[in-house]
C-alpha cells in the first residue's frame, strides 16, 4: 500500500467543508451521484463514439447500499471508473480551475468564506462531512487491474490494488456521528427523489426492508433491491423523441395539476451557454397568482441534478403562472440563492427564457386563436404587469395583451386596433376608471362615437396604474381619454372656437366653485351630456387619486379635475341666457357633481347635492 498526501489545497478545503461549509450535509449524497451520473455519461460517449470502447459492455446503473448495522453507505456505479492514476490526479489534488481559483480567493474569515463556497463546486469531498473514513474501489473501462483508494480526510490516502469484477466506481462510507442519520432507507429515498429523481440514470437502493411474515407472527428483515428515482430527465430528450402524452405525464407529474397544459415550450440552447429549458402554461392559472406570497413554478436543474424549486430569481414575477424546468451546464452545483441573483449565467438564461416564452406566445397567437384566447382568459392581467416591471419586452408585452373595445365584441389586439384607426386619428385612446358599464356609458366618449372612433375600455384594477406609463403602441401615442390633451386631438379645425362665446358663463362657474375646479373650458368631446371632468396628463386621474387615498397614502389633496362644458348643450345655452341669475351657481355645482359622479367619485357633500337639485326641480315643475 503507498502513502500519499493530499495537495496542500485538498487540505485547505476538506478543513473548510467540514469545519464551516454546508448546512445541510445531505447535499454529499446528489454530489456523488451526480459524479456517476457523469461517469456514466462519459461511458456512455465513449461506447457511442470511440471504437476501442463500442464492444465494452455498458449498463449504466448507479447502486445504493445500506448497511445499517455497520453503518456504511456505498454508492456504486458503471461508469468510466478511475485507474491509479485517476485517482490520484482526481481525489488528491485540485485540476478544477473553479475551485483553485476559489482557494485563491480565501480571506480565512471563515464565514465570508463559506459564503464564497455556494459559488464553486467541491464534489466528491463532501463525502468527509457525512464520513471519517471514505473508501473508493475504481477499475476503469477497458482494463482489467482495479483500485482501492482509502483515507480519513485528514492527511492523505492509501492506494493499492484492488478487484472489483466490471468497470466502474465504488464509493464506501464510513458515517461518522453526524452521518448515522442517513443510514435509514426511508431518509435516503427522500434525498434521491428531492435531489436526484430526474437523473437520467436508475438508482436503486439496497436495503434491509421489515416485512410482516404472517406464518411466524413477526416481523422480519429481507434484503431488497428497489428503483427510487424517476431516472426520466425527460427535458434532456429530444423533441422529435417525445410525444404529446409525454410532456402531459410529465407536467402532471411536476406540478400535481390534473389537467393538461394549455401549451409547453421546449428548448436546448447550445453555444457559449448551454441549458435546456422546458416550460408549462397550465390550463388554469394558479390558485395563489395574487397572493404577495405565491409559489414559482419552475425548478433549477444542473447537469440534471435538482437545485432548487423555488427560485423568484428564474423567471420575471409577471411570469410566475409558468411551470417547468430549467436546466443549466453551466452553473456549479451547489449554487446558492444569494449567487443565482447576481449569477451572470443565469441572468442570460433568464432573458433569454423570456423572449423564448414571449415570442411562443405571439406564435400562438397568431396561429392559433382559440387556444390564445383561452390564454388570456387566465393570463391578460400578469401580463399586463409586466408592461411597468419589464421594459426591455414592453412591444412584445404590448402585442400579447388583449382590450376590450367600443368598437368590437370580445376582446381585441392593438394591432388590430391600429388598423381600425380612422383617417385624421392621432392616437389610439382608451378610458380607464371603474366598472365596464361605468366606462362604456361615461360622456367622455361621446365624441369618440359621434366620429367613428373605437376606444379600448380598460376596466381592470390595475389598468390605471399600468398604461398611465405606456405613451406608445408601435409610432402611435397611446391616450386616457379623461387626460386634458386629448382635447387637442379632437378638435376640427374647420368648426370655430366656442370658447369666446361661452366666456361669460365660463367666468361664473369658475367664480362659483372656486377652488374645487382647476379650470372650467368649452369642450369639444362631448356630445350628449352637458358636463364633463378631466385632468392632466401629468396628474393622476380622478380614480386614481381615489385609490392611492384608500391605500393610505394621506397627503393626496382633494381632486382638483378640470371641467369641460359642453357648448351644444341646451342646458348650457339656456344657462349662458341667464345672465346673472343665482340659479347658474346652482347649476355649476350640479354640473361639476354629475360629471364627478359618472367617474365613479362619491359626492364630497351629498346634502348640499340634494339641496341644489331640488330648487332646480321646484323651478321646473
Ligand atoms: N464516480 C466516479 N467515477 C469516475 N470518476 C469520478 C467519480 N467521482 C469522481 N470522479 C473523478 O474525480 C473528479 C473530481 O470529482 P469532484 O466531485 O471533486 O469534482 P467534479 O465532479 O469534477 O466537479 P463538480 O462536483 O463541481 O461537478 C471528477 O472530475 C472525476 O474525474
Amino acid at each position: 500500500m503507498s502513502k500519499r498526501e493530499f495537495q496542500t489545497e485538498v487540505s485547505q478545503l476538506l478543513q473548510l467543508i467540514i469545519h464551516s461549509l454546508y448546512s445541510h450535509p445531505e447535499i454529499f449524497l446528489r454530489e456523488l451521484i451526480s459524479n456517476s451520473s457523469d461517469a456514466l455519461d462519459k461511458l456512455r460517449h465513449l461506447t457511442l463514439t470511440d471504437d476501442a470502447y463500442k464492444t465494452l459492455p455498458f449498463d449504466p446503473r448507479i447502486d445504493l447500499e445500506l448497511d445499517e448495522e455497520n453503518k456504511t453507505l456505498t454508492i456504486a456505479d458503471t461508469g468510466i471508473g478511475m485507474n491509479e492514476e485517476d485517482l490520484i490526479a482526481h481525489l488528491g489534488t485540485i485540476a478544477r480551475s473553479g475551485t483553485k481559483n476559489f482557494l485563491a480567493q480565501l480571506s480565512g474569515d471563515a464565514r465570508k468564506d463559506s459564503n464564497l463556497i455556494g459559488q464553486f463546486g467541491v464534489g466528491f469531498y463532501s463525502a468527509f462531512m457525512v464520513a471519517d473514513r471514505v473508501e473508493v474501489i475504481s477499475r476503469k473501462a477497458g482494463e482489467e487491474q482495479a483500485w482501492r483508494w482509502v483515507s480519513d480526510g485528514k492527511s492523505g490516502f492509501d492506494i493499492e490494488a484492488a478487484e472489483r469484477s466490471v468497470a466502474g466506481t465504488t464509493v464506501l462510507l464510513h458515517l461518522n456521528e453526524e452521518g448515522r442519520q442517513y443510514a435509514n432507507s426511508w431518509r435516503l429515498q427522500e434525498i434521491v427523489k428531492k435531489y436526484s429523481n430526474h437523473i437520467a440514470f436508475p438508482i436503486f437502493l439496497t436495503y434491509d426492508k421489515s416485512e410482516w411474515n404472517e406464518a411466524e407472527k413477526k416481523s422480519e428483515k429481507i434484503r431488497t433491491t428497489e428503483q427510487v428515482n424517476a431516472a426520466s430527465a425527460l427535458w434532456r430528450r429530444s423533441k422529435n423523441e417525445l410525444k404529446e402524452d409525454d410532456y402531459k405525464e410529465f407536467y402532471k407529474s411536476i406540478t400535481g395539476d390534473s389537467e393538461d397544459p394549455l401549451f409547453w415550450f421546449h428548448t436546448k440552447a447550445e453555444g457559449s451557454l448551454e441549458y435546456t429549458t422546458l416550460f408549462y402554461v397550465p390550463s388554469k392559472a394558479p390558485f395563489d397568482l395574487y397572493q404577495s406570497e405565491y409559489r414559482t413554478g419552475v425548478k433549477l436543474y444542473v447537469k440534471r441534478v435538482f437545485i432548487m424549486d423555488d427560485a423568484k430569481e428564474l423567471l420575471p414575477q409577471y411570469l410566475r403562472f409558468v411551470r417547468g424546468v430549467i436546466d443549466s451546464e453551466d452553473l456549479p452545483l451547489n449554487v446558492s440563492r444569494e449567487i443565482l441573483q447576481q449569477n451572470r449565467v443565469l441572468t442570460s438564461i433568464r432573458t433569454a427564457s423570456v423572449k423564448k416564452i414571449l415570442s411562443e406566445l405571439k406564435n400562438i397567437a397568431a396561429n392559433q386563436p382559440e387556444q390564445y384566447l383561452k390564454f388570456v382568459a387566465e393570463y391578460n392581467r400578469p401580463l399586463k404587469e409586466g408592461l411597468y416591471s419589464d421594459f426591455a419586452n414592453r412591444e412584445t408585452l404590448l402585442d400579447l395583451i388583449r382590450f376590450k373595445s367600443t368598437k368590437v365584441e370580445g376582446l381585441t389586439s392593438l394591432a388590430d386596433v391600429k388598423s381600425r384607426m380612422k383617417e385624421g386619428q392621432k392616437s389610439i385612446y382608451y378610458i380607464t376608471g371603474g366598472a365596464e358599464s361605468l366606462l362604456r356609458t361615461s360622456p367622455l366618449l361621446e365624441i369618440y362615437k359621434k366620429k367613428g372612433m373605437e376606444v379600448l375600455i380598460l376596466d381592470d384594477e390595475i389598468d390605471e396604474i399600468v398604461f398611465s406609463g405606456v405613451d406608445k403602441y408601435d409610432d402611435i401615442e397611446l391616450k386616457a381619454v379623461n387626460k386634458s390633451s386629448t382635447n387637442e386631438d379632437l378638435k376640427d379645425e374647420a368648426e370655430p372656437d366656442k370658447t369666446e362665446a361661452l366666456k361669460p358663463l365660463i367666468d361664473k362657474l369658475k367664480i362659483s366653485l372656486g377652488d374645487r375646479v382647476k379650470e372650467v373650458r368649452a369642450s369639444v368631446r362631448l356630445a350628449d351630456s352637458p358636463s364633463c371632468i378631466v385632468t392632466d396628463e401629468e396628474e393622476p386621474s380622478i380614480k386614481m387619486q381615489q385609490m392611492l387615498r384608500a391605500m393610505g397614502q394621506k397627503d393626496i389633496p382633494a381632486p382638483k379635475p378640470t371641467l369641460e362644458i359642453n357648448p351644444d348643450h341646451e342646458i348650457v345655452s339656456k344657462l349662458l341666457a341667464r345672465g346673472d341669475d343665482p340659479i347658474v351657481e346652482d347649476a355649476a355645482w350640479l354640473l361639476l357633481d354629475q360629471a364627478l359622479l359618472l367617474e365613479g367619485v362619491p359626492l364630497q357633500d351629498p346634502a348640499s347635492f340634494v339641496q341644489r337639485l331640488n330648487r332646480i326641480l321646484n323651478l321646473s315643475i
